[in-house]
């Protein structure tokens, strides 16, 4: 593939083993320290990237996850095509914990969070109507299938602010609006993608019912865990299987989304935010730079 692999692993995905010349690379961000050290390194002769969200030993909790340094990072490491690893609650029956789905749309309900690379002196809209890339989510869907691993292909991730679990009240809502899946980190984390330019996919990994289900009254953190420890060797089967099989175009121009963008005009933008921009944005901001 031309470019790079990325990975952000979730709640109990805090490393990939077996990688050729791996290293844990510290990148530098003008948008903060990311969640910890960038292991780099080779699968299968494909350049991979991979970034532990919550950090090595779960540090961040969802809300403090810096979702701007981690976007930012992976961009200045060369990552062009990045795969979401989650944990999640499941709304439906027939989406059972061990069960992976390859989300497609998300309503974000989180409140307490930096949503955005841009702002005043840079004001930029992109479009999230499709928010994630179909050729990688495909790519994604069938990696799953040939690890052997029970997957759904979309379905609407609802993400909360946490760090606690919903209420029954709010899980009967979140279900009654056609949601199929929960968790408290793929936004902004799949926005700021969006705005990066990168081919962004999210693979949600089922751990619980969350609270609506009648023969499972509320989310236990030690059923959770039991969940994931299995999960979790089953994510790396599939990460395994997706380095051979990355898509080689996107018919969807997800390395495009910043064309139409940018709203201020090139004599108002504040240098020092365009500066901080560099990375996500210098394609648009500098062309010159990035030719
Ligand atoms: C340990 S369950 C709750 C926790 O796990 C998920 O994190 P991630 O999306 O990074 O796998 C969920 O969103 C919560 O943050
Ligand atoms: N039920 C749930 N709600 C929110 N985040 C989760 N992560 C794993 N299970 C979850």
């Amino acid at each position: 593939m031309q470019g790079r692999f990325g990975i952000i692993g979730g709640s109990g995905l805090y490393d990939i083993p077996g990688l050729k010349d791996a290293a844990w690379t510290q990148v530098d961000s003008p948008w903060g320290a990311p969640s910890d050290a960038v292991l780099t390194g080779t699968l299968n002769g494909v350049p991979l990237a991979f970034l532990p969200r919550h950090g090595r030993g779960h540090v961040h909790s969802p809300t403090t996850v810096p979702y701007r340094a981690n976007i930012d990072a992976m961009k200045r490491l060369g990552v062009t095509h990045l795969v979401s690893i989650s944990a999640c609650g499941s709304f439906r029956e027939d989406m059972a914990p061990g069960d992976f789905v390859v989300v497609d749309q998300f309503i974000d309900r989180t409140f307490a969070r930096e949503k955005s690379f841009f702002g005043t002196g840079c004001v930029a809209h992109v479009s999230v109507a499709h928010p994630v890339c179909p050729d990688l989510s495909a790519a994604c869907v069938s990696a799953a299938r040939a690890a052997g691993i029970r997957v759904h292909d979309g379905g609407t991730y609802l993400a909360m602010e946490g760090p606690q679990f919903s209420t029954r009240a709010e899980s009967l809502m979140y279900r009654s609006w056609g949601c199929d899946v929960i968790g408290m980190t793929n936004m902004p984390e799949a926005k700021l993608a969006r705005e990066a330019e990168l081919h962004y996919a999210s693979v949600a990994m089922i751990t619980d019912y969350d609270s609506w289900h009648p023969d499972h009254d509320a989310v236990d953190v030690a059923d959770v865990i039991r969940t994931l420890q299995g999960n979790g060797t089953k994510a790396r089967d599939m990460v395994m299987a997706l380095a051979a099989m990355l898509p080689k175009a996107c018919a969807s121009d997800c390395d495009q989304a910043l064309a139409h963008a940018i709203m201020t005009s090139p004599d108002r933008r504040d240098p020092a935010l365009v500066a901080k921009l560099g990375a996500v944005a210098g394609r648009v901001l500098n062309p010159k730079d990035t030719a």
